[in-house]
């Protein structure tokens, strides 16, 4: 695990230039986070530039939360540049399930980009695995096997899978990681799970092997928030307790916090 852990050195020596297409809600959360860590945001959504960003970026992020049309324009211009400068694209299905634009929006970008890893909670990444949708706006009403539903879509839709909740899965179909960091306050700010599939393409973006980087990206989250929540009174403090410990929190306070194994691959 300790290699794993030295991957958080990398983000920090190489502030990765991640661009962001991403919902109204979190823009400015994902932002500040992403700098709070070490890496280095742009948030570019206009048709006419996404392809542009996204070829000089170091990885790429498409989040449906706030979608309209001619963000799925950009969306799609954005994953195509990515794609042929063979940078990481990481996609949250925000709220997928829950209506049928979303739905549509979510199968094409699955069929026209190549989707490095999809982030999700449990009821979107439920919805993609073929399994009704038990969504509540964006937030999972999904009471089944997370390991299982992880396992299934990766092997689905052919692509490395990041199930969040209690406990988060990283898989590819193959190889599982479960990590059991994290925090309940987490569930109650906006866009944690946004802002950790942004933090996730930032480790993507240093690391050789992408499972074993996107391990490392939840393990760290999570512990962060735990250290952020031992700091926090409520939901408000927790919010900026949470970005700076994104800032403090090193590879050794990490390692010590860590609640990360493989079980199998
Ligand atoms: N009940 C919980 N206990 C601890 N951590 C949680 C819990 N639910 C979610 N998290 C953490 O919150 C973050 C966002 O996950 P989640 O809430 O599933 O995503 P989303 O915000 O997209 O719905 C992840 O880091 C996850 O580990
Ligand atoms: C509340 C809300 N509505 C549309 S996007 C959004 C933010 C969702 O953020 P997260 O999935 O990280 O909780
Ligand atoms: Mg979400």
């Amino acid at each position: 695990m300790n290699e794993i852990a030295s991957l958080l050195m990398n983000v920090r020596d190489r502030q990765p230039l991640i661009h962001n297409i991403t919902n109204q809600v979190v823009t400015n959360f994902t932002a500040n986070g992403l700098l709070a860590m070490g890496a280095s945001p742009v948030m570019a959504n206009a048709e006419e530039e996404a392809a542009d960003m996204a070829a000089v970026a170091d990885a790429l992020v498409l989040n449906i939360g706030t979608l309209t049309a001619p963000q799925v324009t950009a969306m799609l211009k954005a994953g195509q540049a990515a794609n042929q400068k063979g940078i990481p694209v990481v996609f949250d299905p925000v709220g997928v399930g829950a209506t049928s634009f979303r739905n549509m929006v979510a199968l094409r970008i699955l069929e026209e980009i190549d989707v490095s890893l999809i982030r999700g909670n449990a009821g979107e990444i439920a919805f993609l695995a073929g399994a009704d949708a038990e969504m509540k706006g964006v937030d999972s009403a999904f009471q089944g096997d997370g390991r299982k539903i992880a396992v299934e879509a990766a092997k689905q839709l052919e692509t490395a899978v990041v199930l969040t909740g209690e406990e988060d899965v990283i898989t590819d179909g193959n190889s599982l990681y479960l990590s059991g960091n994290g925090h309940q306050l987490q569930t109650k700010i906006t866009g944690a799970g946004c802002l950790l599939s942004s933090v996730t393409a930032a480790f993507l973006a240093v690391g050789s092997d992408k499972l074993s980087a996107a391990a490392a990206a939840v393990s760290y989250y999570g512990a962060a928030a735990e250290f952020a929540a031992s700091a926090s009174d409520g939901p408000g403090s927790f919010q900026s307790a949470f970005l700076d410990a994104l800032h403090q929190l090193d590879e050794e306070g990490w390692l010590k916090k860590m609640q990360l194994k493989r079980v199998d691959g």
